[in-house]
């Protein structure tokens, strides 16, 4: 029997205000796989984040989780966020809580887990990137880099099926990024599945397993990242990773 998909997007349609933004996007995932989605600013990648998320409303298609649909108006969005993680360019760390408290507040609040539990975890998962240090810190305190290391260690401190990156290296300066993506990569080892948008080719390249390539809100192609930037199959392809080559984003 095959393993059962941790999501599926089936014929997904989103615009905005006419403007059709997602036009019968299909993508599967597969439990430990980690996708990128890949394509110019504005082809609709964080959109199509959102979806999954149900941050927008989707205006044709469907979005499976764990074979349940979410995209059911009879589902509870706030019970399908629990089961996913989210972490978005801006770090969004609440400025007046410790790193600790970051971290736990979901697993307490929304997970009902004891606080000395989600505290215990919380530490191990700072331990384990590189920040057993910081706990009592204040997001203020912390560089870019360790900021959005903490989103992302609050994101999978609940546990999520599915995580999802939303261009999280882009407002950090160069030398920051390495450790962030540090911590992706020791995700990926750990089997978490992702989907992931980014302009960082060759880290795509290095953690993919599948490539999507979005241009102007359709999927243009996908692959193992072998296939996407060594032999891309579409013109389009050819033409974005062209245009990212010579921009020196590669
Ligand atoms: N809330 C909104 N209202 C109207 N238009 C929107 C909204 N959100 C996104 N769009 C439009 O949808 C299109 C896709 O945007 P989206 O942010 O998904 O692209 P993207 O591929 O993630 O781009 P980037 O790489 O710059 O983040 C863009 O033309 C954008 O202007």
């Amino acid at each position: 029997m095959t393993e059962l998909n941790v999501l599926t997007i089936e014929g997904l349609w989103k615009g905005y205000r006419g403007r059709h933004v997602l036009k019968g996007i299909d993508l599967e995932v597969a439990p430990h796989e980690v996708v990128c989605l890949i394509g110019a600013s504005g082809s609709g990648k964080s959109t199509l984040l959102r979806c999954v998320n149900l941050l927008e409303e989707v205006d044709d298609g469907t979005i499976h989780l764990e074979g349940a649909e979410i995209t059911d108006p009879r589902v509870n969005a706030d019970d399908v966020r629990k089961r996913l993680g989210i972490v978005f360019q801006a770090f969004n760390l609440f400025p007046h809580m410790s790193v600790l408290d970051n971290i736990t507040l979901a697993p307490r609040q929304v997970h009902r887990v004891p606080r000395a539990q989600a505290e215990r975890s919380a530490r191990d998962l700072l331990e384990r990137f590189g920040l057993g240090d910081r706990a009592g810190a204040y997001p203020d305190q912390l560089s870019g880099g360790q900021q959005q290391r903490v989103a992302i260690i609050r994101a999978v401190a609940t546990q999520p099926k599915l995580l999802l990156l939303d261009e999280v290296t882009s407002a950090l300066d160069p030398e920051l990024v390495v450790e962030v993506l540090g911590v992706i990569k020791e995700l990926k080892n750990a089997g978490m599945t992702m989907i992931m948008t980014t302009h960082e080719m060759s880290f795509c390249r290095e953690i993919a397993d599948t490539v999507c390539f979005l241009d102007n809100g359709v999927l243009i192609e996908k692959g193992p990242p072998a296939q996407i930037f060594t032999d891309p199959q579409e013109a389009r392809t050819r033409e974005f990773l062209r245009s990212v080559m010579e921009s020196g984003r590669f």
